[in-house]
């Protein structure tokens, strides 16, 4: 089974500081067995295809856009849109994070409409799901959570959903001011991802302060098939660090 292990750098990294993250990455894991492990890096769309061309070196790593519209083209100033995200050397799209909900009027129908576009495409979507604090603090997690993922996946057929990844990064957990989820927490929830989807989907993933210290406990929570991380692996040893958390090397 695949475990993936991957990061967004949300708005960092100038062109430069991209380019030398991927060929660091690139030596880093140069010799390196990655086993069942699947690295992916999101860039920045301005660093998509500098990313991907160094990354070509090492077939084994794939990258991502942390967006992308679901018209194919058109009058739509200041997007972009699938095929032209995949044009630049990304297989992934990463659609529906909290950051985009909150401050860019990410909708469930929005969400919807990018994963379909997205598998339309080919790409895989890594769909993201997370309830903010206060619905945790009523007990209310696991089924909101649910109703997310069941609306963005609205529609589709098993194939198309086999294609999908979802990450479920709680809102409360994600960021410098957020606090990392215990292992007690998120049995709940990904039990009933598992039940809904564990087999159904490409991979269940956890997002939110995933650190050094915690990523091996959280990987081994049942059901969850990889992590999704931002500051830890924002400098190339952190993530490198993580990947051989993940492999056991
Ligand atoms: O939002 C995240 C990944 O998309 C998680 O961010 P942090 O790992 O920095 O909490």
């Amino acid at each position: 089974m695949t475990i993936w292990v991957g990061t967004s750098w949300k708005m960092n990294k100038t062109l430069d500081e991209a380019r030398d993250y991927a060929r660091g990455l690139v030596a880093g894991l140069s010799g390196q067995e990655l086993g069942d492990v699947q690295p992916f890096v999101i860039p920045p769309a301005t660093a998509i295809a500098a990313v991907a061309g160094i990354l070509a070196d090492d077939s084994r790593v794939l990258v991502g856009a942390q967006n992308a519209h679901w018209e194919d083209a058109g009058a739509w100033t200041g997007e972009l849109s699938v095929p032209q995200v995949a044009d630049a050397g990304a297989r992934l799209v990463e659609i529906g994070h909290s950051e985009r909900r909150e401050h860019f009027g990410e909708t469930d129908r929005t969400v919807r409409l990018k994963v379909a576009a997205t598998l339309r495409h080919g790409l895989t979507p890594l769909l993201c799901i997370g309830e903010p604090g206060d619905v945790k603090d009523r007990g209310r997690s696991t089924p909101y959570i649910l109703e997310q993922a069941s609306r963005a996946l609205e529609g589709l057929d098993d194939d198309q959903r086999a294609r999908v990844l979802i990450a479920y990064e709680p809102i409360w957990a994600i960021g410098e001011h957020g606090r990392p989820a215990t292992v007690e927490e998120l049995a709940e929830p990904f039990a009933a991802l598992g039940q809904e989807y564990g087999g159904g989907v490409a991979g269940l993933l956890y997002g939110g302060s995933v650190s050094l210290d915690n990523a091996t406990d959280l990987l081994g929570i049942d059901h969850v098939d990889g992590l999704f991380v931002g500051r830890t692996a924002w400098e190339l040893d952190g993530y490198l660090q993580l990947l051989r958390r993940a492999t056991g090397s």
